[in-house]
């Protein structure tokens, strides 16, 4: 065992849904991403310290990095304990996976710690136990995409079946209205039944973005972001929604909508010139209605937690 050994995580934003796929599809960010330094330590315990303003609880049990990681020590035999201090830059409450990010990225460090003991698989149902503490429900479609990069699929969470899947180069851009959205609170209002007119939509336009990913085929892609389930109701929580989706698909966008549970909202553009032009416009929108906000254009982050450095 390495006592004493050092690592530093960056942990990268993510975008569940992608619109059409409540808990089931997601897809990872280059930008904005957290940092988690961690230390391997003899004492046995969690300590969990915070070098941001947001007041997160250090009590491992309430703070999503310790329970995820409470849950990893179940399955370590030796005496271990983490030091950890986390840098967020992914606001809580945006949409943008800021629990996941801490969850994912704790339990990727700490195996690094650990010699990597552990498959993704395994990271995934220990990170798992975060999202419960931050939501009330174990959902998969923040931490799998945080952990592996890219665009993923949750086949199932019990048991897990997890499906990476090729996509095209593609740009996001982001804007976070600077309103705190609680995943839980927003998952309380949704209907618990579904139109089975409205499933067979939805189901198509699931299957449909998942092959224009496998395809590459940008037209399908844009025909498939569409929700008829949660974004109807979901939206109105979100002022400007309507504003930023029409005149974004007018300026080029392929689609988008509520990232995660809101308030942020993404567009995919396959074009940079495209991806920046929409920035303008949620710019523009939020202005006019007087809601302070924060916007990013990014791309589609591949490689998922990156352990950078240790020392
Ligand atoms: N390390 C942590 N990072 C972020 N949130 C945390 C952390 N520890 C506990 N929390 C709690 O988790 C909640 C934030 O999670 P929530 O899922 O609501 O937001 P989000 O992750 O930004 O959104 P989404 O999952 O829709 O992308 C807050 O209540 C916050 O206090
Ligand atoms: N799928 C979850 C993601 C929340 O981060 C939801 O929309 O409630």
């Amino acid at each position: 065992m390495d006592y004493g050994k050092k690592v530093t995580a960056s942990c990268p934003a993510t975008v569940a849904n992608l619109v059409c796929g409540f808990d089931i599809l997601g897809m990872a960010l280059n930008d904005p991403q957290d940092e988690i330094e961690m230390t391997l330590s003899d004492v046995p315990g969690i300590r969990i310290s915070h070098t941001d303003g947001y007041a997160l609880p250090s009590d491992p049990a309430q703070n999503v990095a310790g329970a995820a990681l409470l849950d990893l020590m179940k399955e370590v035999q030796e005496p271990v304990g983490f030091d950890i201090s986390i840098t967020k830059h992914i606001k809580p409450g945006s949409g943008l996976g800021s629990s996941a990010a801490s969850s994912a990225g704790a339990v990727v460090a700490a195996n690094h710690l650990l010699g990597n003991r552990f498959s993704s698989k395994d990271l995934v149902r220990f990170a798992m136990a975060g999202e419960k503490v931050a939501s009330g429900v174990k959902h998969a479609d923040n931490i799998t995409p945080c952990i592996m990069g890219g665009v993923t699929l949750i086949r199932s969470i019990f048991p897990l079946d997890i499906v990476q899947l090729s996509a095209p180069p593609l740009f996001v851009t982001v804007v976070h209205p600077q309103i705190e959205v609680r995943t839980s609170d927003a998952r309380q209002i949704l209907r618990k039944e579904v139109l089975l007119k409205d499933a067979i939509r939805q189901w198509g336009n699931i299957a449909g973005l998942v092959s224009g990913f496998l395809q590459k085929d940008y037209d399908l892609i844009g025909r498939s972001l569409e929700d008829v389930i949660i974004e109807p109701v979901r939206s109105m929580l979100i002022p400007g929604f309507d504003e930023v989706k029409s005149r974004s698909k007018e300026a080029g966008a392929l689609g988008g909508g509520i990232s995660g549970s809101g308030p942020s909202i993404f567009m995919l553009s396959r074009e940079s010139e495209t991806a920046i032009a929409i920035e303008v416009i949620m710019k523009e929108v939020f202005q006019s209605i007087g809601i302070d906000y924060k916007t990013y254009v990014t791309t589609l982050n591949t490689t998922g937690v990156k352990v950078k450095s240790e020392y």
